[in-house]
């Protein structure tokens, strides 16, 4: 239940905080507690900073509860671990000391997780655990003697489900109960691992013990050193094919759907300014961008399903040799795999990164990962410029230029961390990735993970790109063309002559005129650049002649050369405000921001270079 606002409860309410090993389900509990939709996946590392929540228990004890990043032990050594032990310890800046500690614990990780909250009972600070994912330990054949385990230690233990609301009844039902006194703490000395396994062998029994699991199963295929490579190749390849695949009739669906509503929308309005406002300005801009929702959700799917099947730090594992080229370690992985999907949660996903040097390495070239605001520029240009045909029988062509870009953008960042650490090794300890149980996705959560995309999505469209590009509808419409001008208006206005200013700059890389002016609303966020193109083009036909498709006059009147080099462009050009600004706040530092722009903007521009002259020389145009 979410609950009333904090100050007005702050005196009688309990400050409770979810503390315990990486991947043990916090957030899930945190979430159904809270009725919050933070983000859970499967591997370790997913929060990085402390979250907020509020609830009630059924008795209407108010509750402020705190999700912590996962942290292996209180002697931590990378910042978001920090945030873990300056709460525990009552040190933090801003956070007081928990009044109650909820120790959540996995039941299929006892031997970890147990270690940790033996630390947390040194504390002196009540503490409640939380035995969680015990339908995964059912399933395995697993059995705690949970009286005596809490006997034992000397702690309320409550097994727990953080799947689904039920499951986390018994522990709602906890919290009405007084808080339990602080535990004592294990005698001095002690050997904490020792401890552990006489715990489990005193209380667990675990009828699986000595049958090779179905994790051990599918680790030969998966970590297989031949294999294991195969198998990830094979899963981007179909990842991207579907991405055109799946998405062609749904977009073409939107497409009509625009189309029409477009149509009936401006059917009554006179001709005039308002009329080209809403036609040039708004629908031509946003429906552009919107067509764009069925492939950036399929390839959210995609990233959904992957994080949570568990897949993922396998594929860390099976990349650390490549990481190693690149003078990083594995530990990079997960934060450049972030951001992908953008690279915000990516750079701040560096926080699980302890060496300083690697961390800003890893935030020096996560914004090279394609991110998926490309996606649009990517395939509009593609649908355009690279024929719809599929090579070796199976392999559509477009989908395969897809992989290329993508491909072409991990060698840049692998080889710009190569040059950032001058090829040094990396000095974080050796990967110890802990890989974590396979598990279905599930298809509650993959559907409202999507559904929180496709709002977002459609959100960034309604501001963002709709304010830009009614910004640049009027710098293109004003100053109006003076009595008797024969072109198209654009050519008199603002936008257009900065346009043709910025040719001198372009023109060496093949950009026209019409793509400079989309790139400076571009500047702000890349999506807006394909608006901002429909924009352009939709105001730069004369009166008379009919409005055409974006795409196929695209492909008429540019050449081969320019559309490739504006993708080549695109591959490496910092065009988003927001990942500058994050790039900022975590590393706070200004001149890094400002060098990472300088050295993203220059790889841009010399990649365009020569991929512009380059496709020249081979096709033989002018
Ligand atoms: N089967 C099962 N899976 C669970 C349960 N609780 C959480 N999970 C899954 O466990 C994985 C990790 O969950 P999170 O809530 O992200 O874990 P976390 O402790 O917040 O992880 P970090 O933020 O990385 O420290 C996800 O795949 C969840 O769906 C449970 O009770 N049963
Ligand atoms: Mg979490």
């Amino acid at each position: 239940m979410a609950s009333p606002t904090p100050s007005l409860q702050a005196d009688s309410t309990l400050h409770i905080a979810l503390v315990g090993n990486p991947n043990c389900g916090k957030t899930s509990l945190f979430n159904q507690l809270t009725g919050s939709r933070q983000k859970v996946a499967n591997y370790a590392g997913v929060t990085v900073e402390r979250k907020e929540g509020f609830f009630s228990t059924p008795q209407g004890r108010s509750i402020r509860v705190l999700d912590l990043p996962g942290a292996y032990s209180l002697s931590s050594t990378s910042p978001d671990e920090d945030v873990t032990r300056d709460v525990c310890l009552g040190r933090h800046r801003t956070e007081t000391r928990p009044q109650l500690l909820i120790g959540v614990v996995s039941a299929t990780n006892l031997r970890l997780h147990l270690r940790f909250l033996l630390e947390l009972r040194e504390l002196g600070v009540p503490i409640i655990v939380a035995l969680n994912m015990m339908d995964e330990a059912k399933r395995n054949g697993m059995s705690i003697d949970i009286a005596g385990l809490e006997r034992d230690l000397g702690m309320p233990i409550i097994p727990v489900i953080s799947l689904h609301k039920q499951g986390v009844q018994p522990l709602l039902e906890a919290l009405d109960r007084p808080v339990p006194p602080p535990p004592a703490p294990s005698p001095s000395g002690a050997d904490l691992h020792a401890e552990v396994r006489r715990l489990i062998q005193t209380y667990v029994t675990d009828r699986s013990a000595g049958q090779e699991r179905l994790v051990d199963r599918l680790d030969r295929w998966f970590l297989h050193p031949v294999w294991g490579p195969v198998i990830l190749l094979v899963v981007l390849f179909v990842m991207f094919q579907t991405v055109f695949a799946w998405a062609q009739p749904l977009m073409d669906a939107l497409e009509g759907g625009i189309t029409m509503l477009g149509e009936l929308l401006l059917r009554p309005l006179p001709d005039g300014v308002l009329k080209s406002l809403l036609a040039d300005g708004v629908i031509a801009g946003a429906g552009m961008v919107i067509v764009f929702l069925p492939q950036i959700l399929i390839l959210f799917l995609w990233i959904l399903a992957l994080e949570e099947s568990g897949y993922l730090p396998r594929a860390a594992f099976l990349l650390d040799r490549l990481m190693a080229l690149a003078g990083l370690s594995g530990r990079s992985f997960i934060p450049l795999l972030s951001s992908f999907a953008c690279a915000i949660p990516g750079i701040m996903a560096a926080r699980t990164i302890q060496n300083p040097r690697d961390r800003l390495v890893t935030i020096l070239i996560a914004p090279l990962m394609t991110c998926s605001a490309r996606l649009p520029v990517y395939t509009l240009l593609i649908g355009a410029f690279i024929p719809h045909k599929t090579v070796l029988g199976v392999l559509g062509l477009q989908g395969l230029v897809l992989f290329a870009l993508y491909a072409v953008a991990i060698v840049s960042g692998v080889i710009a961390a190569r040059i950032m650490t001058r090829g040094v090794k990396s000095e974080e300890h050796p990967l110890l990735l802990e890989l974590p149980p396979y598990r279905r996705p599930n298809l509650k959560s993959l559907a409202l993970g999507l559904w929180q995309r496709a709002v977002m999505f459609l959100s960034r469209v309604g501001t963002i790109i709709v304010s830009l590009n009614v910004l640049l509808w009027g710098l293109s419409s004003f100053p109006l063309p003076p009595q008797g001008a024969t072109g198209a208006a654009i050519d008199y206005s603002l936008a257009g002559r900065i346009g043709h200013l910025m040719l001198t700059i372009f023109a060496p890389i093949g950009f026209n005129w019409q793509i400079c002016v989309s790139l400076i609303p571009g500047l702000v966020a890349r999506e807006v650049a394909v608006s901002a193109l429909a924009t352009v083009y939709a105001l730069g036909v004369s009166e008379d002649a009919a409005p055409e498709k974006l795409l196929p006059l695209l492909s008429s009147q540019w050449s081969i050369a320019t559309a490739l080099s504006l993708l080549a462009w695109y591959v490496y050009a910092p065009q988003c405000i927001s990942t500058l600004a994050v790039m900022r706040r975590e590393t706070r530092s200004m001149k890094i921001v400002l060098g990472a722009t300088a050295y993203l903007f220059g790889l841009a521009y010399f990649a365009a270079f020569v991929v512009f002259h380059l496709t020249k020389a081979i096709t033989g145009e002018a």
